[in-house]
């Protein structure tokens, strides 16, 4: 079964625990900051693993040293559902690992 689309309320209440995440009511994004490069590619490849254990798969953009992350739940529609939530949640808790701010 298709997991529940979240208001754009709840979607706002939710990201009220996670500093740094946005959303533009169709997905929530943070970018992250890093010193250099190589610590931001060693966070692409620690979140694809979170991503394979959850079954769900942001975009991740990454740049000399800035990691863009982006999700909203395809089988929802390109909708934010608590899938989308949990995942940014579990990005955040291994990002100050990684250095990034
Ligand atoms: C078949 C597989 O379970 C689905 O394609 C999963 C994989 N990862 C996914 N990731 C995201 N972001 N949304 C999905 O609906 C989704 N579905």
């Amino acid at each position: 079964m298709a997991p529940e689309a979240l208001s754009r309320q709840q979607t706002e209440e939710a990201l009220a625990g996670l500093p740094g995440w946005t959303t533009d009511g169709e997905s929530i994004s943070r970018t992250y900051s890093f010193a250099k490069h190589l610590p931001a590619a060693a966070m692409v490849v620690h979140v694809a693993a979170i991503q394979e254990e959850l079954n769900h798969h942001s975009e991740m953009s990454l740049g000399y040293s800035k990691l863009s992350v982006t999700v909203n739940t395809h089988s929802a529609g390109g909708k934010v559902t608590d899938k989308d939530v949990q995942l940014a949640r579990r990005i955040e808790e291994i990002a100050p690992g990684h250095g990034a701010s």
